[in-house]
């Protein structure tokens, strides 16, 4: 059988689909153009965007996919079919969400099931259910409830019980869309939001509309900015004035909490486990031109030689504050996840809060929505350590962004919080901080 067009782009999206889905591989990694998946490597570029855009909508949409299949289905599709759902969910990821005609998608998801083994004895199916969504679409998808379906349960139970019910379906609405480009700039975020028509938001956050090459960006050459999330941005400055201190990011890489304290004239030790990160960390800060320390270390072993005047801890973490950005998060981790990364950040935040000196402050960070990973990890931290107290972060402190200060005075945005103004081209990433201070 010849390969119709555009055949190589549909299979190759349900594998990676299948790969973050069943086997929970990062989707970043199978991207990954140098050591990524070899049939997505081998893809011309236009085909790449092609998959990039159809597994986007799969995870994006996974929830509202799965019901318009059981709405499709009189049974389930038995187990051991091969790829059967996953070919299932590409095409109706196109037909549904994507501008791709009917015919096309239903006749390469047949063309798919009819090669795989496993998959070949539903080819009938695959055609007769996708046929019928594509002359019943409006009454299939009818009344489909997106932001409750397209979270996992186990998430949509935590952010519930963290914030509501209401919030958590806002986060859940928020994170059916990509999020834009945000940059720090080093200064004059006004002229480089003309510069590079785009949106001056708090502090030095220039956001862009467009998800452009950042590398071809007037700027990026002579290091005048960096990408960084405006919610990304905010832990560092809860350090305030940090001109001559010595301060310690721990797990830096790659690095831009370390240009902000850098730009900021701090004298910085950047330290992180990933040699391969801290790389690209130096390489980041060569580019705009700022000199700092790297060390590449186990927090776990480290030793530093004499006290900071303070230290930025982002701690690892599940990272379901970037679902936005990285659809593939929701899937990927599961609850042990959580708890076995609390327990890490609790054995760090633990074993750096004595590398700061008395008087200085200490930040703690995670880019998750999970209170295991921010406000208990804290609070937990306060019961057991006398020696320090919280610092709450106060209102007017972050240009314009109140609304992601809890009553406790922690640092709390949520990818529905908007940008300081309305009409910001909305949202954030979900990111706590905390600032504590050594007595
Ligand atoms: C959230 S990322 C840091 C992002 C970075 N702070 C930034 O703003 O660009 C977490 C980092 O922690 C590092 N890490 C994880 N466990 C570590 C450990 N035990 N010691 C040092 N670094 C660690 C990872 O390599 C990763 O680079």
């Amino acid at each position: 059988m010849m390969e119709k067009p555009g055949f190589a782009a549909r299979k190759i999206a349900a594998d990676l689909l299948g790969n973050v889905v069943h086997k929970h591989r990062a989707l970043d990694a199978e991207l990954d153009l140098a050591s990524g998946h070899s049939g997505f490597r081998a893809l011309p570029h236009q085909d790449r965007a092609l998959v990039r855009a159809i597994v986007g909508a799969c995870l994006r949409r996974r929830g509202e996919i799965a019901e318009i299949l059981n709405r499709l289905l009189d049974r389930d599709i038995p187990e051991k079919t091969g790829r059967v759902q996953d070919i299932l969910h590409v095409a109706i990821a196109q037909m549904i969400y994507l501008d791709v005609p009917d015919r096309a998608a239903v006749s390469l998801a047949v063309d798919h099931a009819s090669i795989d083994r496993r998959a070949k004895p539903y080819k009938g199916l695959v055609n007769g259910v996708l046929r019928r969504l594509g002359r019943e679409k409006d009454a299939i998808t009818n009344d489909l409830d997106a932001d409750r379906l397209n979270t996992p349960n186990w998430l949509f139970e935590n952010w519930t019980a963290a914030y509501g019910e209401e919030t958590a379906r806002r986060i859940s609405a928020a994170h059916r869309n990509a999020a834009p480009l945000d940059l720090t700039v080093k200064q004059d975020p006004d002229g480089w939001a003309e510069r590079l028509d785009g949106l001056a938001l708090s502090g030095p956050t220039v956001r862009l509309r467009d998800r452009a090459t950042v590398t071809a960006l007037e700027g990026y050459e002579e290091g005048a900015w960096w990408v960084q999330d405006l919610a990304a941005s905010l832990p560092a400055r809860l350090l305030g004035d940090v001109a001559g201190l010595r301060i310690a990011d721990l797990c830096a890489a790659p690095g831009g909490k370390t240009a902000q304290l850098a730009n900021a004239g701090a004298h910085v030790t950047a330290v992180d486990i990933s040699a391969g990160r801290l790389k690209r960390l130096r390489e980041n800060m060569t580019r705009l031109g700022f000199s700092v320390e790297t060390v590449a270390a186990d927090l776990r072993d480290y030793e530093p030689e004499a006290p900071f005047d303070a230290i930025l801890l982002d701690a690892p973490c599940s990272a379901t504050g970037t679902i936005r950005r990285h659809p593939d998060v929701a899937y990927i981790k599961r609850p042990r996840d959580i708890e076995k990364l609390a327990e890490i950040q609790a054995e760090l935040l633990g074993r750096v809060a004595n590398w700061v000196r008395p008087g200085g402050q200490l930040v703690y960070c995670t880019c998750s929505l999970e209170p295991a990973e921010g406000e208990e990890q804290v609070s937990a931290f306060l019961n057991r350590n006398p020696g320090f107290e919280l610092q709450p972060v106060l209102p007017g402190e972050l240009n314009g962004l109140d609304n992601s200060i809890t009553e406790q005075g922690f640092l709390r945005t949520l990818p529905c919080h908007a940008g300081p103004d309305e009409g910001t081209w909305e949202g954030m990433d979900g990111f706590f901080a905390a600032r504590l201070r050594r007595l």
